[in-house]
């Protein structure tokens, strides 16, 4: 079963960028977790293809089990990524591709899934910045918040948390790297 992938790394470096290119590539290759949610199915949504749908009760008895990579609760909703939606992408042959915070990395780490894990790095805090405020969809406070918690995010990088680190200086050349890690399965 080919391991997933966890990707991380502050918030404005890339990610997304690299991934889009990624799935342009490769349309069959990866999959992604199906996530849990408490809210309502909105109209065409099905039940295992967009969320798993998923009581209140069930879903805080999910949290106790520790069942959870990461989960959240926005407005009167809880969203979470289950290690078994992961586990079922793999089981279809597929990469599953986790794009993840470093709270989540931590989380996966704790968990049985046997995973790789990639960090991507703004070139430097400065350029990082200059990324979020030309993408123009942040607010100067969300902005000053996602540095705050990139330096977080580089700290722990410096640790030796993941098993690659690639620098989106150059996007040509970090999407080379990018695409030769996440498709090496080890
Ligand atoms: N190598 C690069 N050089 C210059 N700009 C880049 C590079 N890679 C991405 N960008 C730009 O930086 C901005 C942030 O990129 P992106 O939205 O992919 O980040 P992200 O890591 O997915 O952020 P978030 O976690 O907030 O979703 C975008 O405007 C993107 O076009």
């Amino acid at each position: 079963m080919p391991r997933p992938v966890v990707i991380s790394g502050p918030s404005g470096t890339g990610k997304s960028t690299l991934l889009k290119k990624l799935f342009a590539e490769y349309p069959d290759k990866f999959g992604f977790s199906i996530s849990n949610t408490t809210r309502s199915p909105r109209a065409g949504e099905k039940h295992g293809v967009d969320y798993h749908f998923t009581t209140v009760e069930d879903f805080k008895k999910l949290i106790d089990e520790e069942k959870f990579i990461e989960w959240a609760q926005f407005s009167d909703n809880y969203y979470g990524t289950s290690i078994k939606a992961v586990d079922d992408v793999s089981k279809q042959n597929k990469i599953c591709l986790l794009d993840i915070d470093m709270q989540g990395v931590k989380s996966v780490k704790k968990s049985t899934i046997d995973a790789r894990y990639l960090f991507l790095s703004p070139p430097s805090i400065e350029s990082l910045k200059e990324r979020l405020v030309g993408r123009g969809t942040e607010t100067e406070s969300s902005i000053a918040k996602r540095i705050a918690a990139a330096a977080a995010e580089l700290e722990y990088a410096e640790t030796g948390a993941h098993d690659k680190i690639i620098v989106n200086d150059d996007l040509d050349k970090a999407y080379a790297e990018f695409k030769e890690f996440i498709l090496a399965e080890e």
